[in-house]
């Protein structure tokens, strides 16, 4: 028995960070939605009671660092399960590129490993699991466009954005989530307006979307890679609607309605970097399992 689950990238159309935490995390609130950039994910039975990572990338683990390894390990543990899984990841996110990669890999194995080992578990049940993995892993769980707060971890919800381009490019070096947070002074980092960002997307509203993306990380990230800066304004140079660093970054979003412009920017940005990709919005809540 095989079983294929899609994981995909998201983005940050709005992130705000309110402050640190006790516990060494931060309070956030951003809102995420799902792109058509995904890795794919492979799951089928061992007779040996093993899980066992497997991926053409050079970038991936195939330990317990990987988090998709992480995952069907947790849920193994949890729930006492005796049997063994084979997890084959192609990877087609960029790594450490702020589009939650490994956390929607092991979301994938989360729902997968559920169905392969017939566990019964519930969507909810599954991203309450996640969290125990990455901050990002209960978006990942439910996909689709949603308001992330508490650590990232409580997930409502929203209209997904009219439909649009996503052009995504990221610069050859990659960016620790935890060095980004560490370096943020939030009492004088930018900070996005994220009613204003949820209203618009109930109103179906696109302009105003346009208008509110902002990302409190994204002022540190520049600070530290220059290219970050450079991508940002060849992308508004060839005529984004807006412009955003998705995450810690290092990877930069540009929203586009128009089909040949969208291609513009791709074509403009491939001569600066290698890494581009334009993609639909997948924003809604789809059927992961397919
Ligand atoms: C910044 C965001 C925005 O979506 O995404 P990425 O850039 O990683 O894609 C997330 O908040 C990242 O989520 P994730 O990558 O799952 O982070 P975790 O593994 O939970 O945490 C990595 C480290 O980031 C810091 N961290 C993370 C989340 C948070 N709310 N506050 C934090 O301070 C902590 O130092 C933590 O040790
Ligand atoms: N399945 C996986 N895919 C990608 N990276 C993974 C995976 N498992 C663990 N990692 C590690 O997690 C780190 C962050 O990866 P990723 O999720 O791609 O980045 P980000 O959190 O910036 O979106 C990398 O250092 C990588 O080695």
């Amino acid at each position: 028995m095989q079983i294929l689950e899609k994981a995909p990238a998201k983005i940050n159309l709005s992130l705000d960070v309110l402050h640190k935490r006790p516990d060494g995390f931060h309070e956030v609130e951003m809102v995420m939605t799902t792109v058509d950039l995904a890795d794919r994910i492979e799951l089928s039975l061992l007779s040996e009671n093993e899980i066992r990572v497997e991926s053409e990338s050079r970038f991936v683990p195939n330990d317990e660092r990987n988090l998709a390894y992480r995952a069907a390990q947790l849920i193994k543990n949890r729930y006492d399960v005796r049997k063994g899984v084979k997890i084959y990841i192609e990877k087609n996110i960029p790594v450490a590129a702020g589009l939650a990669g490994g956390s929607s890999d092991a979301a994938a194995v989360l729902r997968g490993v559920n169905r392969l080992w017939n566990l019964g578990l519930s969507l909810d049940e599954l991203a309450v699991l996640g969290a125990e993995i990455g901050s990002d892993v209960s978006f990942c769980v439910y996909g689709g466009t949603a308001l992330a707060t508490g650590r990232g971890e409580k997930i409502q919800s929203i209209p997904a954005p009219p439909p649009c381009w996503v052009v995504l490019s990221k610069p050859t070096l990659g960016v620790s989530t935890q060095s980004v947070y560490q370096n943020l002074d939030v009492e004088k980092a930018e900070h996005p307006n994220t009613k204003a960002m949820v209203a618009a997307l109930k109103n179906g509203d696109y302009r105003e979307i346009c208008t509110h993306v902002g990302n409190t990380l994204e002022g540190v990230t520049l600070e530290m890679h220059e290219e970050v800066g450079q991508i940002k304004e060849l992308m508004s140079q060839a005529g984004a609607d807006a412009v955003l660093m998705s995450g810690s970054g290092p990877t930069v979003f540009s929203l586009v309605e128009h089909d040949a412009r969208a291609q513009r920017i791709y074509n403009s940005l491939k001569g600066f970097c290698t890494e581009v990709y334009m993609v639909r919005l997948l924003g809604y809540r789809e059927p992961l399992d397919k």
